[in-house]
């Protein structure tokens, strides 16, 4: 080539960036941010609660900026459970954890096999990372084995060689990065653990009675402090993001909060700010914890083509003290019926907010139902991951929701979770709970129906169409839709198949009552 026909060709590829390099990095895959709360109700969050009295600016900001989901459900009415749903796209009582939740020192629940949401995305390029509250179990170096079965109870203290790493975390379920702590943040070990290593060996014993700031009595790093842990982790993520921002390749953050959960330790800065109690001051500094990631977002460049969602684990937990928010006219169940631990939707219907600016809609809001399973498969329409049948069974992609392209229901059928392991089945505006009670912790539980020997039908039929408070028990005026659904449900469950026909294997269903309620 001579000096003008070089020039030529490179004024014609000079042209040719400017005018298709913004397309180029549009197409780039969008960053994924999962910040997921900690007991935080339906009712908490200003935009999705017109009546609730706790400011949520930031969460109000992000849904005004994105798309609202006002019939979303957690898989589980509890913590544990919900994060292998959100995790591996599969509901958790196809795990081995049936009912209740993991301590501190119980063993990694994903098997290693399972395929995880950060796995595949590392497949499509994505750098993972996690910072924050895991409850997933992890694999500590336990020396009175003997004892194992006492390291799942929630107040467990087994010997433990803090000086050697965790195993089976999330480094072994595709995180690149990772930093949090391993149960709760009133479960022991209070220790940070950096990439599988404990970043301090704890040296002394730590407990809170104290009515809103309780934890559990158990060891503690010096560098744990609990007062700090949320912004601890808040710091580590906008650190992660600063770092990332301008890399190549996209990068995925799961970051689970342990707040608004217990110990209810808003700082100082926020202690009073919400005039409603101090849950409510802490729901505030959670909301706080959404600016300073958006602010990141927006400081380095990325907010545009990062999707970022923001839910909660599971329903409002009674320990927020409903009665007290009662006087100030706040109700975190917002109208619906019960509490986490429930399988009333108080249990498992969640803020849902994902904002998306290049691509998603904005001020929008969907009331079609999607599960926090579903995450799986719309990071993978999103990054063109085909999912063999072997994985994230229970996961459908909202996608077309977040983006708009249609209005159509995702799933058919989404199956709920109590804290005891009772089920329910939604189609529609219909919900059969194969349980008398609450499942949970509202009146009636389990054990109300057992003492004052209530009776109450086996099963409630509602519609929450006419009857979104569940208060008429249909299952009477309409056995024939409580028989479709119960089929429907046994189905799912027992075939070990999703709706969508992808054959999998159940752990150990055997001498399991709420399943032989279905099964029978
Ligand atoms: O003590 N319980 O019954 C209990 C404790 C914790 C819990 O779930 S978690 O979300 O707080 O970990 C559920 C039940």
């Amino acid at each position: 080539m001579n000096k003008k026909k070089i020039t030529i060709f490179i004024f014609i590829w000079f042209n040719v960036l400017v005018a298709f390099g913004p397309i180029a990095s549009q197409d780039k895959s969008p960053n994924i941010i999962y910040i997921l709360a900690d007991d935080l109700g339906y009712g908490d969050v200003k935009a999705f609660n017109p009546n609730g009295k706790i400011p949520t600016p930031n969460m109000d900001a992000m849904a005004a900026n994105g798309i609202k989901f006002t019939d979303a459900h957690t898989s589980s009415a509890v913590c544990s459970p919900t994060r292998y749903g959100i995790l591996t796209g599969r509901y958790n009582w196809r795990s081995s954890l049936k009912s209740f939740v993991l301590s501190g020192y119980s063993k990694s629940l994903i098997k290693q096999e399972r395929t995880t949401v950060p796995e595949m995305l590392k497949t499509q390029g994505y750098a993972t990372a996690y910072i924050g509250k895991w409850h997933l179990g992890w694999d500590w170096a336990i020396e009175d084995k003997d004892a194992n079965l006492e390291h799942n109870k929630l107040n467990a203290n087994p010997k433990v060689d803090f000086s050697v790493p965790v195993k089976n975390g999330p480094s072994t379920h595709g995180f690149d990065y990772s930093f949090g702590f391993c149960g709760s943040l009133d479960m022991a070990p209070y220790v940070y653990i950096e990439n599988d290593m404990p970043t301090m060996v704890p040296t002394k014993t730590t407990i809170s009675v104290d009515e809103k700031g309780i934890w559990r009595k158990g060891l503690t790093s010096d560098d744990f402090v609990h007062a700090n842990v949320l912004q601890d982790l808040t710091d580590k993520a906008v650190d992660y993001i600063e770092k990332n921002a301008k890399k190549t390749s996209p990068f995925f953050l799961y970051f689970p909060l342990p707040a608004p959960h217990t110990p209810i330790l808003p700082t100082t800065e926020f202690l009073g700010k919400s005039n409603t109690n101090m849950y409510g001051d802490f729901v505030m500094q959670v909301d706080d914890v959404v600016r300073q990631i958006r602010e990141t977002l927006k400081s380095q460049g990325i907010s545009e083509n990062t999707l970022l969602v923001f839910t909660s684990d599971n329903g409002c937990s009674p320990k927020a003290d409903f009665k007290e928010l009662e006087k100030v006219d706040h109700d975190p169940s917002y109208v619906y019926r019960g509490t986490k631990a429930d399988i009333f939707e108080g249990g498992h219907r969640v803020p849902f907010i994902v904002e998306w600016p290049s691509k998603g809609l904005k001020n929008s809001s969907t009331d079609k139902v999607i599960c926090t399973t579903d995450f799986f498969a719309t990071c993978a329409e999103l990054t063109g991951y085909q999912i063999p049948d072997t994985e994230a069974e229970d996961s459908y992609s909202m996608l077309s929701l977040i983006k708009g392209d249609n209005d159509e229901d995702i799933r058919e059928y989404t199956v709920h979770h109590s804290i005891d392991g009772s089920f329910a089945i939604r189609q529609g505006d219909w919900k059969l709970s194969v349980c008398s009670g609450s499942g949970g912790w509202s009146y009636p539980r389990p054990q109300d129906v057992e003492k004052e020997k209530l009776d109450l039908p086996d099963m409630q039929l509602y519609n929450l169409k006419d009857d979104i408070g569940e208060t008429k028990n249909l299952i009477a005026a309409n056995p024939k839709k409580a028989k479709e659904l119960k089929k429907a449900l046994k189905k799912i469950i027992l075939d070990g198949r999703s709706t969508s026909g992808k054959n999998q294997e159940n752990d150990g269903m055997e001498g399991w009552k709420q399943i032989e309620m279905i099964v029978n």
